[in-house]
């Protein structure tokens, strides 16, 4: 191994209540708002064909102009407690709040810069109510931070002269002040969510970025951080140039998901997901395929079977509101949650054969394992392949109490469970109670008729 001083400093998963608690989470909400949300995506009557998030960083869109939509911004029907409600009734445990995306636009009043909310026609915090609302209701808060800021003039994409290091090293005291005033303002918030450190400037920080993670840490005791968040003295990111992880759980997941355990190496993670193909901040036009209810369920059963938390991102309109779409999928997932949750809650990796139905979640520390079921073969015979000596004890639906199954037993710890119904309208989930049947003495079962 290459003795490294700024690499990651913890190896293997955290076992701390905080960790455990965000392990558990399985569902989450992202939300993208902020001064973007205003164009949404469109300006001069031209539709700018990247992330609406990422319009001022279009030529067509000088930076000044940009910024003077601070003037703009007030939405007048904002009200912290819907989303948070919204959010309840869909079943998200976390949510991960934009507090500074990379326009430099601030959410809320910081004191070390006059881009925020304080500044602009609603003059009000934003991050505080949010805080509040969405914690009230148990669903813990995560801060997302960009660590480029295209407004603040110390901004620097390398760092090739002596001018660039002295406008960075101002620039890298604002983040710090910044990031210690956003826990010292929101104690509540159990994490923060890095992005915007792909370049150079930052990656070459190794040292300023450990120390300052090391005292955030030191400041707010369990508080969970990406691995996003800082490179390693060789400027590796994510992963040290040992192949450890940097942070608490790999963040490498945007709009994608792993295909398999091995992808995840080990680790926590989670995936953080767009409604349209990629749009993280509010869009007037959502081009190209909207992923319904259905797949983004398979999505989230997805990740929890391969130990990792889905996160599904909203983008509010500039007025505050939900955009239907968005209310529409939150209250599909949420009905599905209702039936379904105890299957994503709590939920790892089972080790057991992946099957072409769907995914094995297994509850973490009891022997019982769920299978979402979202492909029904037209055997109408599910496949269930176990360790050799542990049999399956007990079959029932979540959905239907009454629903109970037999499994057929078709070989060593081989089993097909007889699915009573053809057509299903939506995904399901049956709960695996097996027992160790090494000693022979396990439950025994009919064979079916
Ligand atoms: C260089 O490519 C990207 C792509 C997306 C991002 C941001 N990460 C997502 C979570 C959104 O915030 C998106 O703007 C940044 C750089």
């Amino acid at each position: 191994t290459i003795a490294l001083q700024h690499g990651a400093h913890g190896v293997g998963r955290r076992r701390d209540a905080a960790m455990e608690k965000w392990r558990a989470y399985g569902l989450g909400q992202f939300v993208h708002w902020g001064l973007y949300s205003i164009p949404a995506g469109e300006w001069n009557g031209k539709q700018y064909n990247g992330a609406a998030e990422w319009i001022k960083s279009w030529k067509e869109v000088p930076a000044t102009t940009y910024d003077s939509l601070m003037y703009q911004f007030n939405p007048t029907k904002f009200n912290a407690e819907s989303w948070a409600a919204t959010a309840k009734q869909m079943g998200v445990k976390y949510v991960t709040i934009t507090t500074k995306h990379h326009d430099g636009f601030c959410l809320w009043p910081s004191k070390y810069t006059n881009f925020t909310v304080a500044n602009s026609p609603y003059k009000k915090d934003i991050i505080g109510p949010l805080v509040k609302a969405y914690d009230r209701r148990g669903i813990d808060v995560i801060l997302y931070f960009s660590i480029m800021d295209w407004h603040n003039p110390d901004w620097r994409y390398d760092i090739k002269t002596r001018e660039d290091s002295v406008a960075f090293d101002r620039f890298k005291q604002f983040t710090r002040n910044q990031l210690l005033e956003l826990l010292t303002l929101y104690p509540a918030a159990k994490g923060l969510w890095f992005d915007g450190t792909w370049d150079k400037s930052w990656v070459k920080q190794a040292a300023f970025a450990d120390s300052l993670e090391k005292e955030m840490r030191a400041m707010r005791p369990g508080l969970i951080i990406g691995s996003r968040f800082r490179a390693d003295e060789y400027g590796k990111r994510h992963f040290d140039s040992n192949g450890n992880m940097m942070g608490d759980y790999e963040q490498g997941w945007e709009r994608k998901i792993p295909e398999k355990i091995t992808d995840v190496h080990g680790n926590d993670w989670d995936c953080v997901m767009t409604v349209p193909e990629n749009q993280w901040g509010y869009s007037k036009i959502w081009k190209g395929h909207i992923k319904t209810t259905d797949e983004l369920l398979e999505m989230l059963a997805k990740c929890v079977s391969l130990d990792g938390n889905f996160v599904l991102n909203f983008g509010p309109k500039p007025d505050g509101t939900l955009r239907t779409e968005e209310l529409d999928l939150a209250k599909g997932i949420g009905a599905w949650m209702d039936t379904n949750s105890e299957a994503i809650y709590n939920g790892e990796y089972a080790g057991l054969v992946k099957q072409d139905w769907g995914y094995y979640v297994k509850k973490t520390g009891t022997n019982k394992i769920y299978m979402l079921v979202f492909n029904v073969p037209v055997s109408g015979a599910l496949n269930v392949v176990l360790p050799s000596r542990t049999a399956i004890s007990k079959v029932y639906d979540l959905g239907g109490p009454g629903l109970s199954y037999v499994p057929e037993e078709i070989g060593t710890s081989t089993y097909f469970i007889h699915l009573k119904q053809q057509t299903f309208k939506r995904p399901f989930v049956l709960v695996l109670e097996t027992a160790d049947n090494s000693k022979n003495s396990g439950a025994q079962y009919q064979k079916a008729k």
